[in-house]
């Protein structure tokens, strides 16, 4: 079967990168994604997603949106020993695809990929994987999604006074309906971070929102 680009990223870091160094990792995906665009968070939001998280100092993270695993390893990488990084990935082969990047990068006790549907995932965290509430959440999926998974975290009691939400892509694609939710609720403290596209001059943004309780 003909491979995909993700799977041509996955040889490419396989084959150039340092196995247990996270940083290689990450440059070698941006590397190939200078030539075959993807959507990684990427070297340019990238530190602006590590401030957010060292300013949070998480002990849970949830992350919508594994992809190939780029911003499970950026974040996972800052945090202190114990901390948990779930991540839900809906495509069985991105997810594959992630599993294999995460181990190379020496991330794999930090990093647990749930494979299937947020809808669907969310409302089991408590159940099937110990969480209590969350302390930060990259949202990174569909910005058809955005909304409705913020909601589901709120009503399955999974976010706490001081839960940070960052979205990315809040200006390209675009997520409206969660800048007007998170903004106009009155549950959420709200900051929005401009910056650029990865691999791209085009403007986007990342969106910093904080549950009120
Ligand atoms: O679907 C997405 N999920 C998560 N993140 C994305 C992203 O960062 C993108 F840039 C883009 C993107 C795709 C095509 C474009 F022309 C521009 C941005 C898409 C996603
Ligand atoms: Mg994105």
């Amino acid at each position: 079967m003909a491979d995909s680009k993700e799977q041509r990223t996955l040889d490419y870091v396989l084959q150039n990168a340092v196995r247990g160094d996270p940083q290689s990792v990450l440059d070698f995906i941006d590397k190939f994604s200078e030539n075959e665009w993807a959507m990684h968070v990427g070297n340019v939001k990238g530190p602006i997603v590590e401030k957010v998280v060292t300013e949070t100092d998480p002990s849970t993270c949830l992350e919508l949106g594994t992809y190939c695993g780029y911003s499970a390893i950026r974040i996972s990488r800052l945090l202190k020993p114990g901390t948990r990084f779930l991540t839900i990935e809906s495509c069985p082969a991105n997810a594959a695809i992630a599993q294999q990047m995460i181990d190379f990068a020496g991330m794999q006790d930090k990093v647990k990929i749930l494979q299937g549907s947020s809808q669907e995932i969310i409302p089991r965290l408590k159940a099937d994987h110990q969480v209590e509430t969350l302390d930060f959440v990259f949202i990174d999926h569909w910005s058809e999604c955005y909304t409705p998974d913020t909601k589901l975290l709120e009503e399955c009691g999974l976010l706490r006074k001081g839960s940070v939400l960052l979205a990315d892509n809040v200006v390209y694609p675009g997520a409206p309906d969660f800048l007007e939710y998170v903004r106009t609720s009155g549950r959420y403290d709200c900051t929005n971070f401009p910056t650029h596209l990865q691999y791209s001059k085009k403007e986007d943004a990342l969106e910093k929102a904080v549950y009120r309780g």
